[in-house]
Order: C-alpha cells, then sequence, then structure tokens
C-alpha cells in the first residue's frame, strides 16, 4: 500500500475549523470583520449551510481577498456543451441496466469545464436533494477561466492522469485513487499535464460528511485525519479572467478583470479537501457472508430519512476475502437504492469482463443485477482459503432517487447495448 504522508502545503482533518494565511496578518485577530482590515484586504463570508443551520451542522469560512468577489459585470449564459441538470427531464427515466465504454480522450484541446459530460442524476438543485453525476476528459489546463457550481458541491474522482485542482482556498494536488470535494460556490481552476479523467458527483443536498460508525466504534473506514484540506495561496494577477459558474441548471459566465483566485487568508469549517482512498479502513468479515456494501463507506449526504442517503460515495478497495462457506463476489439483488458505478483501475470482482478503468455502469431502483456468469462460476467453484483482491478501485454513487439519465447517456456510442447478456446463461436450479 503506497499512502502519501500528510504533505506539506496540507492541514488534516475532517471539517475542522482551520485557520491559514499566505502573508502573515491576513488573518484578523479577535474578529471576523475590524474596520480596518490592516492589509486592506476584503473580508467575506462563504456560507455553505443557512445561517441559521445547528452547530454541529453549521459551515461556513470567512476569507480574506485582494478584491470583494462582488466585483464583476453580469453573467451571460455560457456554451452548455454535455452538461445537463437536475431536473433530469430530456429523455425518459429507464429501468434498465446500463453500462459504458470509458469516456473517450477528447480529440480536441478541451479543458475540465469543456470536457465535462453529464450521465444523469435525480432530484433538482433548487428543491436541495438529488445529485449530477458527470464524467470529465480534458488534455489541457484551464487557462484565465475558473469555475464554480452554485448547484452543490462537487465530489471529484480522478481517474487518469495527475490533475492540480487550484482553488480560491488552496491547492489540491490529485491523483487516481484520492478524491477532492470541493465546497458549493468555491471557484478553482483545473491544471494538468496531458489527459486526464475522472468522475464528478454534484452533491445538491445536505454536505457530505464522514458517516457515523456505530457498533464499529471510535475508529474505522475512512478516519478524520487523513483529510487534507489545503493551506491558503493566492495570486495577485490583473489580468482578464473568466469565470464560468453552473447556477439552476445551466452553465453561466463572466469576466473579472483580475484573478478571483487571490484570497490570502481564511480561516472556517467551509473548506476543499482531498482523501486517499489508500488510507481507507476496510472493515469486512472474518466469519461468512458477503456484508452490505455501506461497509465500504467514506462519504455521506444525509436525506431527512434516517439511514436514507441522498448520496452515498462508496469504494470497492483492495482488501481480503475470507469468508468461509460463502459466495464472495457481491450477490444477485434488487436495491430500492440506484447505483450509479465507476472503476478507478483494476478489475472488479462481480465482473469478469467489460467493466473497464474509466467506464460506468448502472443499476436503478429495483433494477435486478449481480455477477455476470463468468464471476459467478468462478466464485461457485473457488477454494474458499484467504484471497487478498489487489490493485483495484471501484466506487459507487448511491442515491435514494432512482437516476435518471441523459438523453447523451442514452444514446452514446460508448454504451453497451448487449449489457443484458451478462446475465442470460445461468442454468435453472435443480429441485427435482
Ligand atoms: O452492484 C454492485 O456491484 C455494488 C454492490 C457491491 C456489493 O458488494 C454489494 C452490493 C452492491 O450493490
Ligand atoms: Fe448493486
Amino acid at each position: 500500500m503506497t499512502t502519501r504522508a500528510n504533505a506539506p502545503g496540507y492541514l488534516p482533518g475532517f471539517g475542522n475549523h482551520f485557520s491559514t494565511e499566505a502573508v502573515e496578518g491576513a488573518l484578523p485577530e479577535g474578529r471576523n470583520s475590524p474596520q480596518r482590515h490592516r492589509l486592506g484586504l476584503y473580508a467575506e463570508q462563504l456560507s455553505g449551510t443557512a445561517f441559521t443551520a445547528p452547530r454541529s451542522e453549521n459551515r461556513r469560512s470567512w476569507l480574506y481577498r485582494l478584491r470583494p468577489s462582488a466585483q464583476h459585470p453580469a453573467y451571460q449564459p455560457f456554451a452548455q456543451g454535455k452538461v445537463r441538470s437536475g431536473p433530469f427531464v430530456d429523455a425518459p427515466p429507464s429501468p434498465n441496466r446500463m453500462r459504458w465504454d470509458p469516456l473517450p480522450m477528447p480529440s480536441e484541446p478541451t479543458d475540465w469545464v469543456e470536457g465535462l459530460v453529464t450521465y444523469g442524476g435525480n432530484g433538482d438543485p433548487d428543491a436541495a436533494g438529488g445529485i449530477g453525476i458527470h464524467l470529465y476528459a480534458a488534455n489541457r489546463s484551464m487557462i484565465d477561466r475558473v469555475f464554480y457550481c452554485a448547484d452543490g458541491e462537487l465530489l471529484i474522482v480522478p481517474q487518469a492522469g495527475q490533475q492540480v485542482f487550484v482553488t480560491e482556498m488552496g491547492r489540491l494536488d490529485a491523483r487516481p485513487g484520492e478524491i477532492v470535494v470541493i465546497p458549493r460556490g468555491v471557484r478553482f481552476r483545473v491544471e494538468c499535464e496531458g489527459e486526464i479523467r475522472g468522475y464528478v458527483c454534484e452533491n445538491y443536498g445536505a454536505i457530505f460528511r464522514i458517516p457515523d460508525l456505530g457498533p464499529i466504534g471510535a475508529n474505522g473506514l475512512a478516519n478524520p485525519r487523513d483529510f487534507e484540506t489545503p493551506t491558503a495561496w493566492f495570486e495577485d494577477l490583473d489580468r482578464p479572467t473568466e469565470c464560468v459558474q453552473k447556477f439552476g441548471g445551466r452553465l453561466w459566465t463572466t469576466t473579472f478583470a483580475h484573478s478571483p483566485l487571490d484570497v490570502v487568508g481564511w480561516h472556517g469549517n467551509l473548506a476543499p479537501y482531498r482523501y486517499d482512498t489508500a488510507k481507507f479502513n476496510t472493515m469486512g468479515t472474518v466469519s461468512f457472508d458477503h456484508p452490505d456494501p455501506s461497509i465500504f463507506t467514506v462519504l455521506t449526504s444525509p436525506s431527512e430519512t434516517a439511514g436514507t442517503a441522498n448520496c452515498d460515495f462508496v469504494i470497492f478497495p483492495p482488501r481480503w476475502m475470507v469468508a468461509e462457506d460463502t459466495f464472495r463476489p457481491p450477490w444477485f439483488h434488487r436495491n430500492v437504492m440506484s447505483e450509479f458505478m465507476g472503476l478507478v483501475f483494476g478489475e472488479y470482482d462481480a465482473k469478469e469482463g467489460g467493466f473497464a478503468p474509466g467506464g460506468a455502469s448502472l443499476h436503478n431502483c429495483m433494477s435486478g443485477h449481480g455477477p455476470d456468469q463468468a464471476s459467478y462460476d468462478k466464485a461457485v467453484k473457488a477454494d474458499l482459503k484467504p484471497v487478498k483482491i489487489e490493485n483495484t478501485l471501484a466506487f459507487m454513487f448511491e442515491s435514494r432517487m432512482p437516476i435518471r439519465t441523459t438523453e447523451w447517456a442514452q444514446t452514446s456510442p460508448t454504451m453497451q447495448l448487449d449489457y443484458d447478456d451478462v446475465w442470460t446463461g445461468f442454468e435453472k436450479g435443480r429441485i427435482g
């Protein structure tokens, strides 16, 4: 297992109240909003929850910047490309199992914003519930352009290439195996050298948090200290910078006369972070049966219904399989929750073929799914000695509401039209 040591330039901890300044004196002492800031910086509160949210839920940060965020002309519509949003109504919802080949890398110069493609989602950002599911494939950095999402926070799962998320609140390096979460409203650009690809869960609902552990106890799964938030970093650039935002489901653009990545210091508990999934303390059975995949939850966005997530982010990392007298891969199942899966690298234990890194699958509410025939045949014959599943990372965005696919996703040449066939050849059970 290779994990990053806690890197310089990052502050460890999940949801902490951080304080960080790139220039001494950027953070005022004893108050958030002094009459005159000693460096002439502008104080700005960025609220991720209602002012009145209970303290345990309340997320906000104070940003001290070279210029107020308010200093920009009106937004105009921006080319929508393949970005779609809740309410997802551009194609009829489908109960069919779906699987897609990897999103092809672009043939033209394409940055992260231009390379976003929406596969589907549910709910509605205006109703503060649901998710948007996007993939991206890009081959050049965003230049003199930043992006932010007013419709939700972004959970980004890099799948190919080294990617740098240069945000208002600091710089996050990420490589496949790590994830990045950028709060609603925080501006950023994505830099890369060469081709990059990944998945995005745009969370319209309650902010992601690490799940309660119940009887597991005080430790395990994603441990709080392994989340890393960047220290303050800014650029002082007086040149036009385009700011693209997603608001109300549509993309909009304006141009600042300067880079808005000009936050010299900030404090608070609303901030971007990254997490290396290699640090996940994976739990599993040490007796029999295949546990429900909720045991692999990294982050959860709860809904108003207890235990029924707006979205769970679940990973299938390397792990030992030791269950005795057990069909070890995922069982056949039908789930009230809807399951969108991606594969960062390696192979997934329920699918011997067809689910490639960079690909995706969707098993919607109550759609029967499970191991393909080859995985099934292998698992029922397996010698059940301890086996380590290695070099793999699949994940799932699991949501309480059915996932409606976009027209693009339903008609894309990457869609595997023969996916149902992975379950056609099973022999009938013997009762006589
Ligand atoms: O369908 C899938 O492959 C995801 C999944 C994995 C698992 O181990 C148990 C249930 C489940 O939905
Ligand atoms: Fe499933």
